[in-house]
């Protein structure tokens, strides 16, 4: 697991979505082979959507050949509610990007069915041959998409009631109307996410410092969902300066040092590319 700390919520968008840029375009996906991408709601992506939006305008990352999954909807919200997660990721980020509509899948949280709706979606994502990157989010709970505290590690798309603290953490959505928010939704699972080939979480503000502190200082643990991502062997969490605030110095300071690291090692990587030396016999190792 890598941690990234960048100053503030505008640089850790900024990093998130330079990231993803790299890995689609070096992808190359087509028509045939679609990059296929995890993506949350909440506030804290909304700086790596803007800045997305932006590599995009500036015409140096395309979603024509992207499909995207999204980690979670509530249940029995009209669609077309504001605060829906379909009508959340189309305002603030599939409008203004060119991605095909028929590339987009969310959750229906208003099927007839919906554990047929869970079990269809991850045969859907089984088809297009996995997840290369989830990008998600956590709650202050720690939750992964909504896998609250408690939830199955290895737990699939599923139905999931809401913890109280999240119904009280998303009133703010709802005119601090606790009552407005639902009280269920569908979310993928730990187990899905965890099968993605890599997996990057934006944490972002101090009340998500204990959540981080608990994923990546202590053990594996189902009460901290995040937590999970420690047996993932590919993962990048990228956070804000205040949200490091219950981590150890000495936590903060190694992973600083990797990042320094893995700087120099790029770099060396990059002199050796200008000088024509192929890749394979620079025998300078990757941090990835
Ligand atoms: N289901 C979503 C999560 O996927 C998201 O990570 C979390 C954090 O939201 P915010 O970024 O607004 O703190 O909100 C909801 O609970």
């Amino acid at each position: 697991m890598r941690l990234i700390i960048r100053d503030d919520p505008t640089a850790v968008g900024e990093y998130i979505a330079n990231y993803i840029c790299k890995r689609i375009n070096n992808f190359a996906p087509t028509a045939e082979k679609p990059f296929v991408l995890g993506l949350p709601t909440g506030s804290s992506p909304i700086s790596t959507y803007k800045a997305l939006i932006k590599l995009v305008k500036d015409g140096k990352l395309s979603f024509k050949h992207v499909v995207t999954f999204n980690m979670d909807e509530y249940v029995h919200l009209p669609r077309d509610h504001p605060e829906s997660y379909h009508t959340f990721m189309f305002r603030e980020f599939f409008s203004h990007v060119d991605i095909p509509p028929n590339q987009v899948n969310i959750l229906n949280g208003n099927a007839p069915d919906l554990i047929a709706e869970c079990n269809a979606y991850e045969q859907r994502i089984k088809d297009y041959g996995g997840i290369e990157l989830f990008l998600g989010g956590i709650g202050e709970d720690g939750h992964i998409a909504f896998n609250e505290p408690g939830s199955s590690l290895v737990s699939r798309t599923r139905i999931k009631t809401l913890a109280y603290d999240t119904i009280l953490a998303n009133a703010r959505f709802f005119n601090n109307d606790i009552a407005a928010v639902p009280r269920m939704a569908l979310t993928v699972g730990v187990g899905t996410v965890l099968e993605s080939r890599e997996v990057v979480v934006v944490v972002t503000g101090q009340r998500k410092a204990l959540a981080l502190s608990k994923a990546i200082e202590e053990g594996v643990n189902h009460l901290w969902t995040l937590s999970a991502l420690q047996q993932h062997p590919w993962a990048l969490i990228v956070v804000d300066e205040d949200a490091t605030a219950e981590l150890h110095v000495k936590t903060v300071k190694y992973f600083k040092s990797i990042e320094r690291v893995q700087d120099e090692v790029e770099q060396m990587h990059a002199a050796l590319r200008a000088k024509g030396v192929p890749e394979s016999d620079n025998n300078v190792g990757s941090m990835e």
